[in-house]
């Protein structure tokens, strides 16, 4: 089953659940707007690279449609669909006044330089100005793309619309980016992951982790969890996985990095096999890379005790099952990475109001929304008697149908 599939499907039982109508089940499923665009450049050495571009639209019965654009070779139409799909209910989930959009282009962001990467971000968005926007869809930062990139969106896009820092969210600080913003989905699944233990009894400084993907989700995950006192004994990326059964030292990982060193050739930790990673002993696992890679090849053999869904959809639905049955607690995606958007609203607020808050007051801000959403999963957990995944998907698909429902569809 695929992403799409899987999502759909949540949605569906979800919907069984709230009771909806099966109509306004099937208006609520389909997307509002999909678009697919060739975007072609030059590249340095003359020769000309076509690539397709993507923006799927899926809801904006809540504001205006807000997603992320991901650079990644595995981008297709549907992965797009399913992600856009989940950011209609997360962004529901965490009660931030916006729908769900979600965008990509399949392409290498590895093989291209500065510069084409800077061809291609603007071709697309001449190609999608018109249907973007600060009251319609604002885009940010996925996987394979960063602050410079939605710099280059900002500047292609007020080419056209005079300067409009709200139309992107995830930008530079100059450029009006909000502080905090990039360390945001990493403290949200901090934060995420501190409610989930607390609520069994237990905490971050008497746990051991391991973090799938070092990027900007799992690398700010991970230093904030070692903040805490979390013990991380093994991460992976790209390149491979290591190990450190007494903990790795994390901030002395993330300076290796830095300074271009690789996994395997840090002296802190062992390297293990990659495919070892998601299997590690450990009592909370964070995958923070792609999609689909808790699966029915690896679920059975998972030891953690707790899985906090950094990745969007990083456990497919045979997965789920498995881990249901082993009793693993799993606290889904679109609630445990959902401080990237929260900060985003907040970067987006900043931007129309033309004042900065300090990054203490973002933080605190996030903390907070982090908290409420947590508590209302819950609640929804006992009054639907279901589990933390359908708990989130009924608490978003619920307020999406009221939106959807207040403003009726009188012509
Ligand atoms: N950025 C954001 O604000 C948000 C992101 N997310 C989700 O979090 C996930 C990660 O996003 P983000 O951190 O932004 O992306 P990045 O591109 O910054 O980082 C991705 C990380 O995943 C690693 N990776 C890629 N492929 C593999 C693989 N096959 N096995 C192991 N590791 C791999 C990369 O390795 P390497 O470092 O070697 O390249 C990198 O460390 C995605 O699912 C995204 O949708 C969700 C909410 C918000
Ligand atoms: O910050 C945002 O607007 C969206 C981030 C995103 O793409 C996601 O939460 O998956």
């Amino acid at each position: 089953m695929n992403a799409l599939a899987a999502t759909s499907r949540n949605f569906r039982q979800a919907a069984r659940l709230l009771g909806l109508d099966s109509k306004l089940q099937k208006s609520l499923l389909i997307p509002l707007r999909e678009i697919k665009v060739e975007c072609t450049i030059p590249k340095d050495d003359g020769s000309l690279a076509t690539f397709v571009g993507f923006r799927v639209q899926h809801d904006n019965s809540r504001g205006p449609m807000k997603g992320g654009i991901r650079y990644h070779p595995e981008v297709d139409p549907d992965e797009v669909n399913a992600l856009a799909q989940l950011m209609t209910w997360k962004t529901a989930v965490a009660a931030v006044p916006y729908g769900g959009a979600k965008g990509g282009i399949g392409c290498t962001p590895g093989e291209l330089s500065r510069s084409e990467l800077e061809r291609l971000t603007r071709v697309f968005t001449q190609k999608i100005h018109d249907l973007i926007g600060t009251n319609t869809d604002v885009p940010a930062p996925d996987m394979g793309t960063n602050a410079q990139t939605m710099a280059w969106i900002l500047d292609e896009y007020s080419k056209f619309h005079g300067h409009s820092p709200a139309v992107v969210t995830g930008k530079p600080i100059d450029l009006g980016g909000s502080l905090g913003r990039d360390a945001a989905t990493g403290r949200g699944v901090m934060y995420a992951t501190e409610a989930l233990l607390t609520e069994h009894a237990e905490s971050i400084s008497g746990s051991t982790f391991v973090i799938q993907g070092l990027g900007n989700v799992g690398s700010w995950a991970a230093k904030l969890i070692h903040q805490k006192g979390g013990k991380i004994v093994a991460v992976g990326d790209v390149t491979g996985a290591i190990r450190n059964k007494s903990g790795i030292d994390i901030p002395a990982l993330m300076k290796h990095r830095s300074e271009g060193g690789s996994l395997k050739d840090f002296y802190g930790a062992e390297v293990m096999e990659a495919a070892e990673l998601l299997v590690h002993e450990c009592d909370v696992l964070v995958p923070c890379a792609l999609g689909g890679v808790l699966n029915r090849e690896n679920a059975a053999e998972v030891k953690a005790r707790f899985i906090i869904e950094g990745a969007n959809h990083p456990t497919d639905t045979e997965a789920d099952e498995i881990l249901a049955k082993k009793g693993v607690i799993v606290l889904p995606d679109i609630y445990a990475n959902s401080g990237g958007v929260v900060v985003s609203y907040f970067e987006w607020v900043q931007n129309i109001q033309g004042f900065m808050w300090d990054e203490e007051k973002v933080n605190r801000e996030l903390q907070k929304y982090m908290k409420n959403a947590f508590q209302n999963i819950k609640d929804m957990c006992k009054s639907q008697n279901c589990n933390l995944r359908m708990g989130a998907f009924t608490l978003g698909v619920n307020r999406v149908a009221k939106a959807t429902l207040l403003r009726g569809w009188e012509a």
